[in-house]
């Protein structure tokens, strides 16, 4: 890396001031290609920015350097809600590019996350290639796909007749949704418990995000008059010579129980005049996939979600539980943060676990890279040892590790930040 980015404390990162706002902000929607937003997103983002948690470098009254962690819950493997910085607003001005900007607020962002006590960061990535060297590895996936939704046909389970379909403005229906979200968070590693004001970014609609389709409609799934699930979408009406060829386009689907999320998923796939469904960064597992009479003209496409990047090794794996019990000892490479570095003894299972150095021999040797991608069980260390990144010690250590580990229910971060 080149070095002439002049370091020190009146060039080093700072923390956000009010007034530094707009100049802030400005760098961040130019080093994203200069492309202004409609200033509702503009005004959303302004009030979600946590000012003493963002970090800017400036160059005089120039804005070079932005990035801000906002203070979130994440769940983990057993349904607890542990605080994890959430990295955000990254950028660079390019004509600073490469001299250690982004480097130099990795470290001092990473120093604050581990003084606020917060044992986990997570970000989503503009890039794969940006942030493996800082110590975050991929440990969501998402799932897209385009279903041919005039060939393919849907199973639903039992029950799905029973639940009451109609359609709702978005903004009227909000509290019913978000209480939906709410009671789903606990039951998914990598989603995140609501802030206030979060809620909002569901109901941005701007007109250039649409691409052609409707604006943002609503339908929401109630039972005995409670609402049990909703799905937000729009539709791109189109007529070919053959006739109608409109697609529908899922912006989120939520529901409580399999009846409900099968009456709101053969809704979206039965819509009138439309032949095609477009859906983007679903569970991995979700359900419909296995409901379709032919997943191959549904166009499936895997692409990583959640980094994830311990920021206390201890700490980040006592927060969780394990669903096989676990008892080895890890040797974890850490050259960014290296009070991680060292051996760590994890004891656990479904109940708890306890996790504390040790001097005893490893079985397992790793870097935080690997804990991160195998901390919300989505990624298998047995994997990650095959494929060279998980050194085994003891024979059969990293197979026994991927069982306790591991999640029933794919981990899957729902919005990007
Ligand atoms: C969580 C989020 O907000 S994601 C959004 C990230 N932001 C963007 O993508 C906006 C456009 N890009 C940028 O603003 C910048 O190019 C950044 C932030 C990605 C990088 O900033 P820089 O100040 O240039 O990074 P810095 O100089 O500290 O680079 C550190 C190392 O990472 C490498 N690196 C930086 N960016 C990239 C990249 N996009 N791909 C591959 N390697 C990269 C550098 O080559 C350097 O490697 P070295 O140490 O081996 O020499």
């Amino acid at each position: 890396m080149a070095t002439d980015f002049p370091a020190g404390p009146e060039t080093g990162p700072r923390v956000l001031r009010a007034d530094d706002w707009d100049r802030w902000y400005d760098n961040l929607i130019r080093a994203f290609g200069g492309v202004p937003e409609p200033s509702e997103e503009r005004e959303l983002w302004n009030s979600l920015v946590e000012f003493d948690r963002s970090l800017g470098v400036w160059e005089g009254d120039a804005c070079v350097g932005t990035a801000g962690a906002f203070s979130f819950r994440l769940t983990v493997p057993g349904g607890a809600a542990v605080p994890a910085a959430g990295v955000t607003t990254v950028s660079v001005a390019a004509t600073h590019r490469r001299r250690g900007v982004l480097t130099s607020m990795m470290r001092r962002q990473l120093d604050d996350i581990r003084s606020w006590g917060e044992p986990l960061a997570v970000l989503t990535a503009s890039e794969p290639a940006i942030y493996g060297r800082f110590g975050y590895a991929a440990a969501t996936h998402s799932l897209s796909a385009e279903i041919d939704t005039g060939r393919v046909r849907l199973s639903v389970p039992a029950g799905a007749d029973g639940v009451r379909l109609r359609y709702a403005v978005p903004a009227e229906v909000l509290g019913a949704c978000e209480e939906v979200y709410a009671r789903l968070v606990p039951a998914r590693p990598g989603m995140l418990a609501r802030r206030p004001g979060w809620e909002r970014l569901g109901l941005l609609d701007p007109e250039r995000g649409r691409d052609g389709a409707s604006p943002l409609q609503c339908v929401l799934a109630e039972r005995g008059g409670e609402a049990v699930g909703y799905a937000r979408f729009r539709v791109r009406p189109e007529w070919g010579v053959a006739g109608h060829d409109g697609t529908v386009v899922l912006e989120d689907v939520a529901a409580l129980d399999p009846a409900a999320e099968g009456a709101l998923w053969r809704f979206l796939f039965d819509i009138d005049l439309t032949t095609t469904l477009t859906v983007r960064g679903r569970p991995v597992d979700e359900a419909w996939q296995y409901q379709v009479s032919d997943i191959r003209r549904c166009r499936t496409r895997l692409r990583d979600g959640l980094y994830v990047r311990l920021v206390d090794v201890g700490a980040a794996l006592e927060a969780r539980t394990y669903q096989a019990p676990v008892d080895v000892v890890l040797e974890v490479a850490d050259d960014f943060c290296p009070w991680n570095a060292g051996r760590w003894r994890l004891s656990g299972d479904a109940k708890g676990a306890v996790c504390a150095r040790t001097r005893d021999a490893p079985d397992l040797a790793l870097s935080i890279r690997e804990l991160g991608a195998a901390y919300l069980g989505g990624v298998s260390l047995a994997a990650l040892a095959a494929a060279g990144r998980v050194r085994e010690i003891r024979a059969g250590a990293p197979a026994e590790a991927a069982v306790g580990f591991g999640s029933a229910v794919a981990p899957w971060l729902p919005h990007g930040f």
